[in-house]
């Protein structure tokens, strides 16, 4: 039979993301709801290796469901990935008394986490927690929906400004592997163009849609740039390109960087961090062990860490089939 779960620690690791706060704000709260100790882990899997704890009460996580970032901080740890590392780490988790992890983060952490619950066999639950969204068995990971709206604000500005001088835009926006914020993004602010992980369409396909603008009657045009897009040129070597072929272009160059992943939650990510949190204390309390809390169609989901971390899922061509009607 599992343990009996006492005391469970939280962390928040590699990029952060808007709703972190309000995932350990309901993870706290669970605990307290259910009489568990609670110990908050400084800069993710680096301070679990340093023994960075601190015990965390209901009333430790007040004010900050409205909070971007996470108030844990976060790192990206190279030391948590060797065996010495997780060894120091395990040490001071069972010094501290602690019976159970949740990792707040995304792919990388949850390797990690995957690799400690082999090792140890201690109880671990990940919260997905990226704005890019490539997780698997999830509808949504946190910091998403706020991402995307902020890149919608900022797009809807270029926009002014692109069409006030006639300029074609090129603009950047974060997904190293997936396109989800590019695609979903470049349709809510009505780019002519996406360039995407996912797909090889080649620069002559841009070039193509360029000259149907044009034809059509457009007299500015926006191209949203996926940076982890594949047609092996950067964003401004693409500009480059395109100016030397297309004189006639006043192209001008984005890249909306780091302000994606600031900011206010939105409610929707505030109120999934708040159910995925009260479901990864529920999960790690019925013995659950290595798996992700996830929703689908709405509905809290537990998903085995492998599988959250394959890298099979579905391109949506369906939303691609509707970003090539609309930029007509
Ligand atoms: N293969 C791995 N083995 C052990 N730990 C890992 C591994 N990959 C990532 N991690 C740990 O998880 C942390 C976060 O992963 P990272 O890829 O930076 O961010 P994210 O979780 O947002 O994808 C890393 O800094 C590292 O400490
Ligand atoms: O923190 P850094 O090093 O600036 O990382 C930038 C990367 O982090 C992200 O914002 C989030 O990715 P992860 O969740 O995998 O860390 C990516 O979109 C971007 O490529
Ligand atoms: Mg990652």
């Amino acid at each position: 039979m599992a343990k009996k779960i006492n005391k469970i620690a939280v962390l928040t690791s590699g990029g952060d993301a808007p709703g972190m706060n309000a995932a350990i704000r309901a993870v706290v709260r669970s605990c307290s709801y259910y009489n568990l100790e609670c110990v908050g882990v400084y800069r993710g899997y680096q301070g679990l290796i340093e023994g960075d704890f601190e015990d965390l009460t209901a009333r430790s996580v007040r004010n900050i469901i409205n909070k971007g970032g996470t108030f844990l901080k976060s790192s990206r740890s190279e030391e948590f990935k060797t065996e010495e590392g997780r060894a120091k780490a395990h040490e001071k988790l069972t010094d501290a008394g602690v019976d159970a992890l949740v990792v707040i983060g995304g792919d990388g952490t949850f390797t990690g986490g995957l690799y400690f619950n082999r090792e140890f066999d201690f109880p671990i639950v990940g919260i997905p927690a990226t704005i890019d969204n490539d997780i698997n068995g999830t509808d949504y990971t946190l910091g998403y929906d706020t991402a995307l709206n902020t890149v919608v604000e900022a797009i809807d500005k270029i926009r002014d400004t692109a069409s006030s001088h006639n300029r074609l835009f090129l603009i950047e926006v974060m997904g190293r592997d997936a396109g989800d914020i590019a695609l979903n993004s470049g349709i809510g602010a009505g780019a002519e163009e996406i360039l995407l992980p996912e797909e090889d369409q080649g620069i002559q396909r841009m070039m193509d849609s360029l000259e149907k603008s044009k034809k059509s009657g457009k007299t500015s045009s926006i191209i949203v740039v996926a940076e982890g897009e594949k047609s092996g040129k950067n964003i401004f070597q693409l500009a480059e390109f395109i100016s030397q072929s297309h004189k006639e272009y006043d192209i001008r160059v984005s890249v909306l960087g780091h302000i994606q992943r600031g900011g206010s939650p939105s409610c929707f990510d505030r109120v999934l961090a708040s159910k995925l949190g009260v479901g990864a204390v529920e999960a790690l309390t019925d013995g659950k062990t290595n798996i992700m809390v996830g929703v689908h169609h709405q509905k809290v989901v537990h998903v085995p860490l492998e599988t959250a971390l394959k890298e099979d899922r579905e391109f949506d061509q369906e939303l691609r089939r509707v970003a090539n009607i609309t930029s007509v």
